[in-house]
């Protein structure tokens, strides 16, 4: 039954939002959801029509399930596109009030067609929030020298306030020189170790929180996950999105345990979890039976499967078995239309962020 009310509406894009709370409605089989989630209209039941055909469902029977009740789904899509509307509306004001026009220049080096679609959804992004968008494509052979030059440039360059450099780069670039060259003012990914190292630190805050992981974590603010004393599970530590997101967690209070690939019993430790963040690359590593009842799951993972009756010839899904997932989950971010959208959202409020404490705007 709903009980509280939304309040703190702050003027940021990514403000954060106290949590409308409600229990969430329990079916016949009764468990105690771990974490309080709202009843708003961002959330659905996962239907199952639209489950993904992920995996044989035996691995469900070894756990407490819940197949009356399917977790909420967690729509990225929907709350990407508040912040989106939030950002635009800021980058119209700030235009109007100081003529400045955010922007952000992407750096795209070699042909990988996901890499390009990704650097294609951004521009789209950008052109529809009002912030300008500046490309440079470069070819896969292409010296660390060359990409730095490009770099330098939009560091010196007062129109551009973010600087995103598409990973991952060619095998024979040194990532970490090219990433160190990104002024920090301006890095909006938040991959450079100086924001990385700040948000490691006890009262030292980063420039920039880097877009997916900050994405994660907006989605279970927005939804009034409580995190302060939950156990959380990430699964992966990657700089840019499993690391990130454990130390982020770890700021918001949470008792945060890391599984990677050398963990043994990987889902042991998982099943402890009120939170669960996957972020491994692994298509339906995490099984119904991985999931504590009641646990709230946001599915990172981005993994294309073979699928004939798909026009692309494949198709994406998560790390999480998400048709085991559901009977056992309170909620759930579904793939596609999770936590990816997420990201280019952040990176947009990132963009704004950026350019407002550049010029001094409030
Ligand atoms: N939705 C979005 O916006 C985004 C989605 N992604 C997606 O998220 C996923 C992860 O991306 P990224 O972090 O860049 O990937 P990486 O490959 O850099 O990292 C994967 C991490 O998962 C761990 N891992 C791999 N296999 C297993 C396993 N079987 N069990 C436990 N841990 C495992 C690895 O462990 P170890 O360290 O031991 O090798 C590593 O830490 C991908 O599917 C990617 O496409 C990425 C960025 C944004
Ligand atoms: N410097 C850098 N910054 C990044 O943030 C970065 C990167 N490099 N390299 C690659 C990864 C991956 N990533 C995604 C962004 C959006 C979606 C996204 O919008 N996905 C849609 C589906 C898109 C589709 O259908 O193809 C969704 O999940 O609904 C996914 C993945 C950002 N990354």
């Amino acid at each position: 039954m709903a009980s509280s009310v939304i309040s703190d509406f702050s003027s940021s894009p990514t403000a954060r939002l106290l949590p409308f709370r409600c229990t969430v409605p329990i079916g016949a089989f009764q468990f105690q959801p771990s974490v309080s989630i709202p009843l708003t209209p961002l959330h659905l039941n996962a239907s199952r029509s639209t489950l993904s055909r992920c995996c044989s469902s035996s691995a469900v029977t070894a756990v407490a399930t819940n197949t009356d009740t399917l977790a909420k789904v967690i729509d990225g899509k929907l709350v990407s596109k508040q912040i989106k509307d939030e950002v635009a509306g800021e980058v119209a004001g700030m235009k109007e009030a100081i003529g400045v026009v955010p922007g952000l220049a992407v750096i795209l080096v070699g042909s990988r067609k996901d890499s390009q679609t990704y650097v294609r959804n951004k521009k789209k992004a950008c052109e529809a929030v009002g912030i300008k968008s500046y490309e440079v494509n470069l070819p896969e052979d292409s010296t660390d020298e060359e990409v730095i030059k490009h770099i330098l440039e939009f560091n010196n360059d007062p129109s551009v306030h973010g600087i995103l450099v598409q990973l991952p780069l060619p095998r024979h670039m040194n990532e970490e020189n090219i990433l160190n060259a990104v002024n920090i003012e301006k890095d909006v990914d938040g991959f450079h170790p100086l924001n990385i190292g700040r948000l490691a630190m006890q009262g030292r805050d980063p420039l920039f929180v880097p877009c997916t992981p900050k994405g994660c974590m907006e989605l279970l603010y927005r939804h009034g996950v409580e995190i302060k004393g939950k156990r959380a599970v990430v699964i992966g530590r990657s700089n840019i999105v499993g690391m990130p997101a454990a130390l982020l967690l770890q700021k918001a209070n949470a008792t945060v345990s890391i599984v990677h690939s050398h963990t043994k019993i990987p889902e042991e430790v998982t099943r402890q979890a009120d939170i669960v963040i996957s972020a491994a690359g692994v298509a339906n590593l995490v099984r119904g039976g991985w999931i504590k009842p009641g646990a709230v799951v946001i599915d990172v993972g981005i993994n294309p499967v073979d699928d004939a009756e798909n026009p692309r010839g494949y198709r994406l899904v998560g790390d999480v078995c998400y048709e085991e997932a559901c009977t056992v989950a309170s909620a759930i971010t579904p793939v596609p239309g999770g936590v990816g959208p997420m990201t280019i959202a952040m990176l947009l409020s990132n963009t704004l962020e950026s350019a407002k404490r550049i010029h001094d705007f409030k």
